[in-house]
This record gives C-alpha cells, structure tokens and sequence, in this order.
C-alpha cells in the first residue's frame, strides 16, 4: 500500500467542525478563492525577518529526502552485492548503514518540526500585534460597523491557520518536490527503462485525486453551509429570546421540520461525501497494486536477460511510494494554496482600512487647558456618497410610494456653528436622531467632520495628537462600560496613579463609596461584564468618579434617559454637580435639573442647530423646545415631584 496520508480522505475527515476546525476552516476559504499573485507575495514577505530559518529548514527537507531514498539503494545493495555474492561482511555494513540512516532522517525529522514551527508561529505573533495595534487606531465607527466576532475571528482564527500555510502549504510543497527529485534521480540512475515504467502510472494516481479532491471541496462547502444553518437555528430558538418567540407564535412544529430538512440533508451530504474518498480510494489501491505488477514483470525480465539483479526490482517497488505519494499531495497543493490566500486575503482586508482620524503632531500636557471649544461651520455625514439631501430625508418615505427606498440622508451634522466658554455648561436638548451624540463624539474625535473645524482653547483639535487631545477631556457616556476587573482597576484607567485615597474621594464625591465599600470585597470586587452587576445609577455615579479622578477641564457627558427614584436622582444631580462645576461641560440632557442649571441650551433638530438661549427664552420663543418641555422634561419632572 502506497504513502496516502496526505490526503484526507477518511470518511469522516471534514464533516466535524470539532476535531481537525482549521482543515476544515482552510477548505471553506479556499471554496470560491482564486489565485493572486499579490497577495502571496505580500504573504510571503511576513517571512523574511526569519530566512535564516528558512535557508535552513529548506537545507534539513533536503538532506530528509536524499535520506529517505536510500534505504532503497541499500536494500538493492543488501541484495545484489551481499546476498548473491553470499558476503556477510557487506550485508551487515550495509545493514548498519540502514539504521544509521533511518536515525539520521528521524533526527532530521525532528528538528524540521522543530524549525517550521518556530517560523509559523514567529510570523503569527507577529501578525497578532500588527493587527491589534491597527485596530487600536480604528475610530469608533469602524467598530460600529462591524461585528466584533468576525473581528476577533480575524485576529485569533485566521492567524492561528497561518500554521498549516507554513507547516502545510511551504513544508509540504519543498519536502514533496524534493522527494520526487531525490526518487527520480535514484531510479533513473539505477535503471532508466524501469524508471519511466514508474513514472507511466503517474497519471493514474494524480488525475483522479484532483478530481475527487475538488468534488469533496465542493461537498464540504455545502456540509459547511447546512451545519452554520444548523447552529444558527439551534442557537435562536435555544436562547431564550428564542425560545419564548417560538413558543408566542406556536412554531414549535414548524422550527421542528425545518431542522429536519437541514438534518436529513447533512445526512445525504455526508454520506455522499464519504462515499467520493472510497471509490478514489478503490482506484488507488488498484493502481497501486499495478505499479509493482508492471515492475516485476518487466523486472523480472530483465533480471533473466542479466541486465539488473533482483535487489534493483524490490529497491524500485520501495521507491514507488515515495514517488505517487508526494505526487498526489503536490495534485492536492492547490487547495491549500488557495486557503492560504483567502486567509491573508481576509488578514489584509483588515490591516488595509486607513483609520479615518488621522493623529496630530502637536502635544501639551493633560489637563492643561482652559476649556474653550467653539465649531466653526462644522458638518458630518456617515454616508459621504449619499445623495445631498437634508438630514430627516431617511426616515420619512414618499407620499404614496411606500414600495420605494428611503434616500439616505447625507448630513448627519450641518453648518453646526458653537461656542462654549470656559467653565460653562452647555445642555444639547433635540428630539431622537437629532445629531446630539454624533456632535459629542466630535469633540474627542472619534469622528472627523465632512467639513468646518473644531478647536479646543484656539487650537485646531486635528493639529493635537490624539492622546494630547483626550487627555484634556473625559467622558461619561449612557451606560458607562467597565472591563471585567475590580473597580479600582477601572478607577485606575483614568489614573494609572492614583491612590486608594484619591479614589476614595472621587468616589465620595460621585456619591457611590458607600455603595462600594458594602460590595463583598470592596473597592477589589470584580465588576463588568460577568463580574458584580452594577445598577444603571450605580454604573454613571462610577463612570463620574472615573471622571473626577481624571480631573478634566472638559467633560463630555451623555445622561442617563432612565427614570430613577428620588433618592438616587439627588445622588447622580449631586454626583453631577461636582463633576460640572468649575469644568466646561457639554451634556446631553435629558432632566430639566440639569438643562435649567445649564448656562445656554442648544436645540437641536435634523442635524442643525434650531436655537440657543436659556430655558426661559426657549420656552417663550422656540416652539420645538416648548413641545420637548412640555412631552418629556416638564413630565418627567413631574413624575419626579410625585416620586
Ligand atoms: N454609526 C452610524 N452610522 C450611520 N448612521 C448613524 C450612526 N449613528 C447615528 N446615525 C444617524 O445619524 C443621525 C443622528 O444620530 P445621533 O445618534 O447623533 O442622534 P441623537 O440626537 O443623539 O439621538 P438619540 O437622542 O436618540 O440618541 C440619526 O439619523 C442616526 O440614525
């Protein structure tokens, strides 16, 4: 039986997405991919920091395959020079020359491994980091824009397959040519007529295992699609949100046939799948029988007409293997050579977004400025190739013309002219949609406008460094976000310095130590994500102290829309007090507390400022304000005063 390990065809090979995921991953890439030399070249330049490795895993592939093929020039020795001249001396020198080698190749075997890997996984730390400090320069948006599974895939998945681009693709194309060079060479220098007898068999091994090869790919393609619709069906109607819809609607009969569609499907799939690698396999074993059939015969002959000796025949039969072997995985390269470039493909889909912010030049020192900011004919759109339309044109779709697409608006922000002085506080009031939050993400910059500018204390905020320009600012959003980590890790963001005691104040002042001080283990109680659940007042009172702790001349500040009792209302407009004062602030309010204490109000409606002046001039003059006074501040007010 003939060397076929490399071709993956068990029955079950591919049809797990557990066992053997990055083979079965590899496949999927390489199912609609076409080969670019630009991209394999950009691939392969990632390499280069380690040729030296390379210069020599390719020297060690080498001596591994001139040393595979003498075992069989041996054998022919043992055979014709020892046993026909009945020579005992010779036998055993060649049999110990056998041993010595088999170690050797071993050895060689080993440190193959050894160096291949250290290549891969060089090339794959340094992919990891590379991709990481570019997604650290990405602004906000992009991460709005994509899902951060398919991020976090891209960044461990695809570099981890990197692996099997190294240990599979290159080791695998160098060792398997070198084999059939160093074959070839042996059997043609021992007897040229048997040689090409080998290699007339060829064609039989390597066109049907491209062929099956690429009925499989196609089979796991599908394989593939049916168990990702599997997992998507059993993840929704298993999740309670889920679970709970199917039950609303009675659909459990329905999700039932449908999962039996897709589970009978995978099930035909499957077996057609594994009925493709047995019949390759039949052929195999055929032709591999034939090969040594056609050897003997033709051998045999030869041997009688005086030509060789028997030890060349049994020399070539063991030779045969290391010639269809490597040939049919050299017929199978192209699919990994394919994945391979998918996988960079999607690699270099990511390194090549330029972060839209682009980074300043200019630094100053943190919180050192006096906190003027003024935007000058400022103007923002998340669709720049939109249709030039004004900013509410997407949400209201033509009279009578329901079956036609809404035109998306262009201008998120438009002809925005503000200042804010020093020390003031500016309350954003507008109904939903509006502008507001994308106007407060402008001034950190996690978003440049279309046009106009903004600055900080006369300063162009593009001209700062990023660091320079949010170390003058610090930002309480809705629902603040904490890392799951103990709360004086996530004070500690804000200052990587600061002591118990500073935080302790920051906390007393935000009105949230108490509350602290009673978690389980205080101040060192793991918060976040699936650490201790902090209510929505619990989480901006600590998002404050973050703040506090900070110590910002600006603060940005989105507040909380949720109703709260009384008595935690007064802790967060104590909370808020502290933070405000002294500081300029631009808060988007949705508590009359706050817009009453603020020094102008800014109304805001369909990307445009609508009017500004404080509450008892807009309740008077700005109808837009009156009808928000009147349908959400002045209620909620007075659900307040109930409470
Ligand atoms: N990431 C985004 N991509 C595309 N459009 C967006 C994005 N974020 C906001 N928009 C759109 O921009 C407009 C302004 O949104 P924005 O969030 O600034 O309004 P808002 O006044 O803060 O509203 P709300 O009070 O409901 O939070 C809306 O039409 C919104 O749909």
């Amino acid at each position: 039986m003939q060397d076929f390990r490399g071709l993956d065809l068990g029955a079950g090979s591919g049809g797990s997405p557990g066992g053997g995921g990055n083979r079965w991953r590899m496949r999927e890439l390489a199912q609609n991919e076409h080969f670019d030399w630009a991209i394999f070249r950009r691939a392969l330049r990632a390499f280069i920091p380690y040729w030296p490795y390379t210069i020599i895993v390719t020297i060690v592939i080498l001596a591994a395959s001139f040393g595979g093929v003498l075992p069989a020039w041996l054998t022919q020795k043992i055979i014709d020079d020892g046993i026909a001249r009945r020579s005992m001396s010779l036998i055993v020198e060649y049999t110990l020359a056998l041993i010595l080698i088999s170690i050797a190749t071993g050895l060689l075997g080993v440190l193959q491994t050894w160096l291949s890997n250290l290549i891969a996984q060089n090339v794959m730390a340094d992919y990891r980091i590379s991709l990481f400090r570019h997604l650290q320069r990405q602004t906000v948006g992009f991460f709005a824009s994509r899902q951060a599974g398919d991020l976090v895939s891209r960044v461990t998945n695809d570099v981890t397959a990197i692996q099997s681009v190294v240990t599979t693709t290159l080791v695998g194309f160098v060792s398997n040519l070198l084999n059939i060079a160093a074959t070839l060479f042996l059997m043609f220098s021992m007897n040229w007529r048997l040689a090409i007898l080998a290699v007339i068999v060829v064609p039989g091994f390597v066109i049907p295992t491209q062929r099956v090869g690429k009925s499989r790919q196609k089979l796991q393609g599908q394989i593939q699609q049916w168990l990702s619709k599997m997992t998507v069906q059993l993840s929704e109607s298993l999740g309670v949100s889920g679970a709970l819809l199917i039950r609303i609607f009675n659909r459990q009969g329905a999700e039932e046939k449908e999962f039996d569609d897709s589970n009978r499907t995978l099930r035909d799939l499957q077996v057609r799948q594994a009925l493709v690698g047995r019949w390759l396999f039949m052929w195999l074993n055929m032709f591999s029988s034939i090969g040594p059939a056609l050897l003997w015969m033709y051998g045999g002959w030869l041997v009688l007409q005086g030509e060789i000796g028997l030890g060349t025949i049994v020399a070539f039969t063991a030779l045969l293997s290391r010639l269809y072997g490597p040939l049919s995985q050299l017929a199978q390269l192209h699919v990994s050579i394919l994945s391979s470039v998918a996988l960079f493909r999607r690699i270099f889909g990511i390194m090549d977004v330029e972060p839209e912010v682009k980074d300043g030049t200019r630094t100053i020192a943190d919180n050192s400025v006096q906190g003027r900011i003024r935007l000058s004919k400022v103007s923002f759109s998340y669709h720049p190739a939109a249709q030039d339309a004004e900013p509410d044109a997407g949400r209201g779709r033509p009279e009578g013309g329901d079956a036609a697409e809404p035109p998306v608006a262009r201008w998120a922000l438009r002809n925005i002219d503000l200042a804010i002085e020093p020390g003031e506080t500016v309350a954003l009031v507008g109904p939903s949609g509006a502008g507001k939050t994308t106007l407060l993400n402008l001034i950190p910059r996690f978003s440049d406008p279309a046009e106009g500018a903004l600055e900080v204390d006369g300063m162009d905020t593009r001209t700062l460094t990023l660091h320079a320009l949010r170390a003058q600012m610090g930002l309480v959003p809705q629902d603040p976000f904490f890392f799951h980590d103990t709360v004086a890790n996530n004070l500690q963001l804000a200052k990587e310095t600061a002591t118990r005691a500073e935080m302790e104040a920051a906390c007393r002042a935000a009105q949230i130590h108490d509350t602290i001080a009673a978690l389980p283990e205080g101040y060192d109680t793991v918060v976040g994500e699936r650490g201790y659940r902090l209510s929505g007042g619990e989480r901006q009172r600590l998002a404050i102290a973050r703040v506090l702790l900070q110590g910002p001349k600006i603060v940005l500040l989105d507040e909380a829309t949720s109703a709260l009792d009384t008595v935690i209302e007064r802790k967060i407009q104590d909370a808020l007090a502290v933070l405000l004062e002294g500081r300029t602030a631009l808060v988007i309010a949705h508590r009359l507390s706050t817009i009453l204490k603020a020094d102008k109000i800014v109304v805001m409606e369909k990307g445009r400022i609508a009017a500004i002046g404080t509450h008892a001039e807009l309740v008077e003059s700005d109808p837009l304000y009156k009808q928000l006074y009147e349908t959400q501040f002045h209620i909620e007010d007075g659900l307040r005063q109930q409470g």
